[in-house]
């Protein structure tokens, strides 16, 4: 049964709006960031990682960000469209803003952190005039991101996004992305949270993530079926709440649940599941595939990224994905 359907007159597959970044990637792994000295530059953020996946999986996909005027923000913009990714929408800032910096640390395959740089980044300086209705009135599927809700005027342009989706007929799904340091106070992030996940078709986010916007619920035995379930009050079809190694679990508004494993993996670092996680996801719902196959395909496209170097770079193709569903199946690979 298909939770949502997309509109297969529209060009264009999948837009995603918000942050594009620079991640450096510590070389040497299994050492706290106090030792390390050498980095490898990747293009980062979360929607981007997202929407970079897509595109890795054949869809035809576009962005709409801001990038600095600077040697970063031209390698962003570069690497977007040598994968395919429209850039007709991403603008360039002329404020002196910067590009925003992820160094991680990869301490052990289980123990990862991001050190983010994001003093006066260009990402959040969209505007919400520059948002092109006529990309969004022309794609089947726009993803939102959390932190592009941080600050204004990005904040404003999220919603002027969310706004010409839904006069569109495009489906929205929104990968929650929260990341405490962006923000200003706990409950500024709940309520923005919770007032664009109101708009959206399909949320994604750790079980973290939902706590984080239930501060003024009450949930105390942090319940994954209370949870999704506010939400198919609003607009959502499918909520998805995502548990790490443990897997995940995907709410339908018909009341039925679907859970997911996690496959093996030879994990270096876990940064980037999500988002290698969101991408197959997404892919799959647009292939019409059952939620079960979906979470299956997000959950290997993940294993594949945290077995990796990098997030970006190493988002796979639909090929890759399905031969590491058969090597697992094989008892080929094994956790590490
Ligand atoms: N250590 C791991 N081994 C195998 N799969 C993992 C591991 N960590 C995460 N995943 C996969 O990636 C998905 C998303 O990971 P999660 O950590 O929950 O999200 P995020 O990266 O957004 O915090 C999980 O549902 C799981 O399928
Ligand atoms: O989102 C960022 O700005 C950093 C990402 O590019 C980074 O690699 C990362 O943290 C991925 O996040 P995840 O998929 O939520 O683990």
């Amino acid at each position: 049964m298909a939770y949502v359907s997309f509109d297969s007159a529209k060009k264009t597959d999948f837009v995603a709006v918000g942050r594009l970044c620079i991640d450096l990637n510590a070389n040497e792994i299994n050492r706290p960031m106090e030792e390390t000295t050498t980095f490898t530059k990747y293009v980062g953020g979360s929607p981007a990682n997202i929407c970079i996946g897509m595109s890795r999986l054949g869809l035809q996909t576009g962005f709409i960000g801001k990038v600095a005027d600077d040697q970063m923000g031209r390698f962003i913009t570069r690497y977007l469209e040598a994968n395919g990714i429209e850039t007709s929408n991403v603008t360039t800032d002329r404020t002196g803003a910067v590009t925003g910096l992820a160094f991680t640390e990869i301490k052990s395959p289980t123990d990862c952190s991001i050190l983010m740089y994001r003093d006066n980044v260009a990402d959040l300086k969209l505007e919400p005039t520059e948002v092109s209705e006529e990309l969004i009135s022309r794609t089947k599927m726009l993803l939102i991101s959390g932190t592009a809700l941080a600050q204004s005027p990005s904040r404003e342009a999220v919603f002027q996004a969310l706004d010409y989706a839904k006069k569109h007929g495009a489906v929205i799904a929104f990968d929650l992305d929260y990341r405490p340091y962006t923000w200003v106070s706990d409950a500024e992030t709940a309520v923005y949270y919770n007032l664009a996940a109101e708009k959206c078709d399909i949320i994604i986010g750790t079980r973290e993530e939902f706590d984080m916007m239930e501060q003024f619920e009450r949930n105390p035995e942090r319940d994954d079926r209370i949870t999704a379930a506010k939400w198919f009050d609003y607009s959502a079809e499918i909520v998805v709440i995502k548990h790490g190694k443990e897997g995940s679990i995907a709410y339908t508004k018909d009341g039925a649940s679907h859970r997911a494993d996690s496959y093996p993996a030879k994990v270096i670092k876990t940064f980037g599941a999500g988002d290698s996680y969101a991408a197959g996801f997404l892919y799959g719902l647009m292939q019409g595939w059952d939620i079960s196959r979906c979470m299956s395909f997000g959950s290997a496209a993940a294993c594949i990224v945290i077995s990796s170097h990098s997030c970006s770079d190493a988002m796979p193709t639909s090929e890759q994905v399905n031969d590491y569903i058969a090597r697992c199946e094989r008892g080929e690979i094994t956790a590490s």
